[in-house]
């Protein structure tokens, strides 16, 4: 569906140049939800705003459907972004429109007779579920309601494709996951590509099948989710599973850990993370039998990415001749997360 090859763009200023996209390739199949996550300034913004030619590529290919997008005049260009939506993290409403007028502008910029836009914009507001505000402005909508404004205003011609531009960074949690949930109903009812740009792992996590990450201007990991953040290969891929797996720990569990009643074995106190198959082993029994150590659990949570369990323990570990630090040896080897959060 859309097929990119060393895709490089550099940007050009009296200041020097800045290459922010370095030889990319990526391979997005028709109803993927394909995420690009990074860090800021990796890139994404400009890998996003190149596929639909908001931004020229210095070099390289991109192709939808077949065509390449490099090559277009401008005119097929305008005819080729209709198949393409985008969303913004901003929203990017006209203000002075209401609802039923923003989502109406695509449609009388291609020129559709007033009865089919008025018949266009009802069925699109009920898709979003804001047919009740069809007649107000969008300073009089919530953050969530905006965006679903600009949902149904990139549905409007009928896109193949819908990019979405950091689209719930500027919502709260709750709004995010009814956006999320909302792009992937649209996802699945229209069969829509959905390609995502996104700092946030819990946005990945939460719609995306594929995922690629991006790190200094180059894709260094890219496949299914699970593939990819079951053996993640780089410190970018590794440290974006740790924002969820090593999540936030509850405030009361330090006081818990000083009123521990420490005993006179040497003992540290660790926080694991974990994802996927290594949960169907017994990690915890085998470093108690193999190291002659004692382990206590503090805390534990577990979630599932797409029916993968993934989640965060803390125990603490005590034992004697070094037993600790073997242990801890041991459950690195097996590829798990250990963080030690205090020595006791
Ligand atoms: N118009 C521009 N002119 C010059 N440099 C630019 C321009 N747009 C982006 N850059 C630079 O290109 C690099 C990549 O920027 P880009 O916005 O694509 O990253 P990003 O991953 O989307 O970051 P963020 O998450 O902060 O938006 C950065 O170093 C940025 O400063």
């Amino acid at each position: 569906m859309i097929r990119i090859r060393n895709l490089t763009k550099v940007y050009r200023s009296a200041s020097g140049n800045v290459r922010a996209l370095d030889n990319v390739n990526l391979d997005i199949e028709r109803g993927d939800i394909f995420g690009v996550i990074g860090l800021s300034g990796a890139g994404k913004s400009t890998l996003l705003r190149c596929i639909n030619m908001l931004e020229k590529p210095t070099s390289g290919s991109i192709e939808i459907d077949g065509v390449e997008m490099t090559r277009l005049s401008p005119n097929e260009l305008k005819e080729m972004r209709k198949k393409i939506g985008m969303i913004f993290q901003h929203f990017n409403l006209l203000s002075s429109r209401t609802v039923r007028g923003n989502v109406a502008f695509p449609l009388e910029i291609a020129g559709l007779d007033r009865e089919t836009i008025n018949k266009k914009v009802e069925n699109l507001l009920k898709l979003v579920g804001l047919s009740d505000k069809a007649e107000s402005y969008p300073s009089q909508l919530s953050g969530g309601q905006k965006q679903r404004v600009g949902i149904a205003r990139a549905l409007a011609n009928d896109p193949k494709v819908l990019l979405c531009d950091e689209a719930t960074s500027a919502l709260d949690p709750e709004t995010t996951l009814s956006i999320l949930n909302l792009l992937k109903d649209i996802n699945r009812q229209l069969g829509i590509t959905i390609v995502l740009i996104t700092h946030e792992m819990n946005v990945i996590k939460q719609i995306c099948n594929k995922v690629a990450v991006i790190e200094k201007s180059r894709v260094v990991e890219q496949g299914p989710l699970l593939e990819v953040f079951s053996n993640p290969k780089t410190e970018t891929a590794r440290n974006f599973l740790k924002s969820i797996t090593l999540s936030q720990l509850p405030e009361d569990l330090k006081d818990r850990i000083r009123n521990l009643n420490h005993g006179h074995l040497e003992g540290k106190i660790v926080k694991v993370g974990f994802f996927g198959e290594i949960t169907a082993q017994p990690v915890i029994s085998d470093i108690v039998r193999k190291f002659d150590v004692d382990a206590n659990i503090l805390y534990g949570n577990i979630d599932h990415i797409q029916g993968t369990p993934y989640g965060t323990l803390v125990m603490e570990l005590r034992g004697k001749n070094g037993g600790v630090g073997e242990a801890l040896k041991y459950l690195k080897e097996l590829r798990l997360d250990v963080e030690v959060v205090e020595n006791v």
